[in-house]
Formats: C-alpha cells, sequence, structure tokens
C-alpha cells in the first residue's frame, strides 16, 4: 500500500489532512450516486487527503472508503460497537475505531476531520449533516461543511425520505446533488 502511495504522485495540493464523508448506507437506484461516491473517494486520493467515516462496506459509505483505501490514502471507520458485527456493516477496510454510541461516533468523527462532505445518503446522512452545519453555527467548530448546491431542499428531503423507504424514484433526482 505504501508503494502504491509513493508511485501516486498527488497533482493537487490540499490544505486538508482527513475529511469526513457523510453518505448512504444503501447505494441508491442512481448510478451516479455511485459513481459520485468512487469518484470523490478518488478526488481525496489525488489530494493526498486521508478518510474518516461511519465505518462499513454498505452502500456508499463501501463504495468511498474502498476508493479511498485502493489510492493507498489512510481509511478510519469509527463504529459503535453494537453496529460491529459483519453482517450487519460488512468487512471494514483501514483502521475501525470502536465506540460506545452514535452520540460518541460523531463526536469522534467531527474531531478527526478537517472538513465534512456530504454525498447523498438517507436519514442518517441527514442527521449527520446537519449537526455539524448546526455545530458550525454555534461556533463548535470552524470546519467546512461541503454542501452540494441546492443539496438541503424541500426536493432533497424528499429524495432522503424516499431513498429511506425504498421508494427511491431516480426520475425525482438531479444532479445538482452530486456536482460542483
Ligand atoms: C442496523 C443497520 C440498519 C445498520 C446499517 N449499517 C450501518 N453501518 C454503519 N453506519 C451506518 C449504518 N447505517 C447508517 N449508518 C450511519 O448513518 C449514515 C448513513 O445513514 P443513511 O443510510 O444515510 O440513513 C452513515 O454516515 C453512518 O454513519
Amino acid at each position: 500500500m505504501e508503494n502504491q502511495q509513493q508511485q501516486r504522485q498527488p497533482s493537487i495540493k490540499s490544505r486538508f489532512r482527513r475529511v469526513c464523508v457523510f453518505c448512504g448506507s444503501s447505494p441508491g437506484k442512481n448510478p451516479n450516486y455511485q459513481h459520485a461516491a468512487i469518484h470523490l473517494g478518488k478526488q481525496l486520493v489525488e489530494r493526498n487527503i486521508d478518510l474518516v467515516y461511519g465505518g462499513g462496506s454498505i452502500g456508499l459509505m463501501g463504495l468511498v472508503s474502498q476508493a479511498v483505501y485502493d489510492g493507498g490514502r489512510h481509511v478510519l471507520g469509527v463504529i459503535p460497537r453494537t453496529l460491529m458485527p459483519r453482517e450487519i456493516t460488512g468487512e471494514t477496510v483501514g483502521e475501525v475505531r470502536a465506540v460506545s454510541g452514535m452520540h460518541q461516533r460523531k463526536a469522534e468523527m467531527a474531531r478527526q476531520a478537517d472538513a465534512f462532505i456530504a454525498l447523498p445518503g438517507g436519514y442518517g446522512t441527514l442527521e449527520e449533516l446537519l449537526e455539524v452545519i448546526t455545530w458550525a453555527q454555534l461556533g463548535i467548530h470552524d470546519k467546512p461543511v461541503l454542501r452540494f448546491s441546492s443539496f438541503i431542499n424541500a426536493k432533497f428531503i424528499f429524495n432522503i425520505a424516499a431513498l429511506a423507504s425504498r421508494l427511491f424514484q431516480s426520475a425525482l433526482l438531479n444532479n445538482s446533488l452530486i456536482k460542483s
């Protein structure tokens, strides 16, 4: 893995060392979301940025973490002990940090990250994203939160609710969620 890292010269320098990615534990029906997760992972690698995320190999979480791991960057999965069994979250790549619960997980992910990025996801993603935005508003941290253009609007709320309830309709989605 070290070799891969040595051979790959980063083309873009970033001031961020480790970014936290929030994203769906399911892949969604729109393949653009899966492409976006892999693309984001590769972009982090290109910029020499490590990943912290919720652990596990399921859904978009699995795709982004695998892409970062395959590119030779460090992957830290922070996962509550209750979610650790493989049948729940799948095989985790990289380093796994077990924590006592969901609150501890969010606090640890936030502590480890220099910035946050949210990809499409369900209720969990929305909850994590809104929390770090709220913490920024309150001055608890001053780390950048990357919101995709029109990411949070009525349509987004509807879309994630639909995804979570497995009524995901790709026709309802638009590319503004994964561009810019
Ligand atoms: C028991 C069960 C259904 C587990 C699913 N397996 C999971 N394993 C790890 N993290 C998860 C899981 N489900 C949700 N999360 C957390 O919630 C976010 C995704 O939730 P969602 O799919 O958007 O809503 C992730 O960023 C992760 O931090």
